[in-house]
């Protein structure tokens, strides 16, 4: 597996008026890479972009946005003719919102319209097993997501993501509102189907959470990638890091403390 984010630009047009049309641009020229194998970690503050370029992946954009540039799976660019085919089956999405859920149905319900997206048919006991592989129990099934909690509701998103097998997966804030026990669980099982041969481009606001999973980590900002590096360089006083903005995240992070002296001691 590889995706090839190449000079990818997002604008979105609004009319004023009949005439007058403007432009808000909010992704900036993004060039990077992901392969099979690898957790990229992309970190950025709210309203950085993040989103946006997962939505722009899966082709789930706003019609009113413009793109330019090109994203490729494989080597194939990502459009409108290929997407279908690509969606589910070699790529899946864990959506930011656990309202992507739909509250009228069960639990089961989701997960099997999941697999029939991917073109899977699966049996009750499939499923039932996929469930466990994310923890949850068969009961769950008969459930409506409203009765889960919030960690059973971000891994039951992860077992529809993941259901067909995909060779991509984008996990847009997967941890958010979770325990750090929870927050780890989710973490792991990326991890996981990373080991596994998955790539896995994982979206969130939380450097310091991400990087004992990652293998490298992107810095996104106002929608401009302004740092690429390896997770392992994200120790210490940053010293190995290759970039200003990285070093000064890391510094900044509550828990690291630093002075320019150095750590303060607790
Ligand atoms: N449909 C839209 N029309 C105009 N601007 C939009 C639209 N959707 C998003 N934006 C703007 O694009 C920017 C990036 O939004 P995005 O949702 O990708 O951020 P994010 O990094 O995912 O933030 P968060 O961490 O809060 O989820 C924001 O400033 C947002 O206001
Ligand atoms: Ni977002």
């Amino acid at each position: 597996m590889r995706l090839d984010v190449e000079r990818f630009s997002l604008s979105f047009v609004r009319y004023d008026g009949v005439l007058r049309q403007r432009s808000i641009q909010v992704l900036h020229d993004l060039t990077f890479q992901l392969e099979g194998g690898e957790v990229l970690a992309l970190v950025g503050v709210s309203g950085a972009g993040k989103s946006l370029l997962a939505h722009a992946l899966f082709g789930i954009l706003p019609p009113n946005a413009r793109s330019a540039g090109s994203l490729r799976f494989d080597g194939v660019p990502l459009d409108d003719a290929t997407l279908p085919n690509f969606r589910g089956r070699h790529m899946g999405l864990v959506p930011q919102s656990i309202s992507h859920l739909d509250p009228l149905a069960r639990c089961g319900r989701q997960l099997a319209w999941a697999a029939e997206r991917s073109n899977l048919r699966l049996t009750k006991a499939q499923l039932a097993e996929r469930l466990s592989t994310f923890n949850l129990p068969r009961t769950v099934a008969h459930n409506f997501p409203h009765q889960l909690s919030g960690g059973m509701a971000r891994r039951l998103m992860l077992a529809m993501a993941t259901v067909g097998q995909p060779q991509l997966i984008v996990a847009d804030e997967p941890t958010s509102g979770l325990d750090p026990k929870n927050a780890e669980n989710i973490l792991r099982t990326l991890r996981g189907m990373a080991d596994a041969g998955c790539g896995v481009l994982l979206i969130t606001h939380d450097l310091v959470q991400s990087v004992p999973y990652a293998d490298r980590v992107a810095i996104l900002n106002s929608g401009r990638l302004v740092g690429m590096e390896t997770a392992r360089s994200f120790s210490g006083a940053g010293d190995e890091l290759t970039g200003d903005y990285a070093r000064a995240l890391w510094r900044a992070a509550p828990q690291n403390a630093f002075t320019p002296e150095g750590p303060i001691d607790a």
